[in-house]
């Protein structure tokens, strides 16, 4: 990361909002904008593709380290994520992915391999970064630091509520019991455990709307940043 580049991190657990509002925060900022959970999504149905054991650390840290991805915006002005020249957007966003890439993300060698590409991002005029160790490990020098969560019985209303609008048929108790598993993998593994960092503002979405929560890192973000 280049020093005088600032960066807002907002790591949290899945379905905390951290998509969400780091893209209102940017959007607002006119800043960059890094979604660190799609890298290891696509590095998740990469792994899919080539056949790959999940323990298959000889091929699958090159491939993490060389993955051939580009996050494309749409001329309706939509991120669309293309990998090995096939448009991966919606597939990367399952639910099977998503336990797939928190399985890979909890090796050590894995995490090192993905950190230049993520740093990347972090150009001019600013960077939001979200994930769950950008304020831990990969910004670590991040002059804003934003740990956002929320009860894992709304994560899963609004994860629920989510699938539902795109068609896909799921269930509360499923979702609940799924979010549970992917919260007590990532915060315990041994490398870039999900924890605040020591100096993140720590908000707790339950019962607050989007607005609010965005209201509420863009104050404390001027106060920081002045
Ligand atoms: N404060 C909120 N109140 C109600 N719904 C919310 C709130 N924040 C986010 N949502 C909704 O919750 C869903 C999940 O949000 P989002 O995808 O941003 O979470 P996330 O933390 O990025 O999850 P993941 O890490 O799994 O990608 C979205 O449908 C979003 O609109
Ligand atoms: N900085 C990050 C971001 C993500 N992960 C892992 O990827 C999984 C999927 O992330 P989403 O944010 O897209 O849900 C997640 O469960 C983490 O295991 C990570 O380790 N570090």
């Amino acid at each position: 990361m280049q020093e005088s580049i600032p960066v807002i991190t907002i790591d949290g657990p899945s379905g905390a909002g951290k998509g969400t509002v780091a893209r209102i925060v940017a959007d607002q900022l006119g800043w960059h904008l890094l979604d660190s959970g799609a890298i290891y999504r696509v590095l998740a149905v990469a792994i899919e593709h080539h056949q790959l054991a999940l323990d298959d650390e000889e091929h699958i840290i090159p491939m993490a380290a060389h993955l051939d991805v580009q996050f494309e915006i749409s001329s309706k002005g939509e991120g669309k994520v293309i990998l090995e020249g096939e448009n991966v957007t919606d597939i990367i966003r399952t639910e099977e992915i998503g336990e797939l890439a928190s399985k890979v993300a909890a090796f050590p060698r894995v995490r090192e391999a993905l950190l230049r590409r993520q740093r990347a991002f972090s150009v001019s005029p600013g960077l939001i970064a979200d994930g769950r160790d950008m304020g831990t490990v990969v910004f670590k020098q991040a002059p804003v630091k934003i740990f956002l969560t929320a009860s894992a019985e709304e994560r899963a209303e609004r994860r629920f509520n989510q699938l539902k609008e795109k068609g896909i048929d799921v269930n509360i108790p499923r979702l609940l019991h799924d979010i549970r598993q992917r919260d007590e993998r990532d915060e315990n593994r041994k490398v870039a455990p999900l924890i605040p960092a020591e100096d993140a503002l720590i908000i707790d979405s339950t019962g607050i709307s989007i607005m609010e929560v965005v209201n509420k890192i863009m104050t404390y973000a001027n106060g920081k940043l002045t």
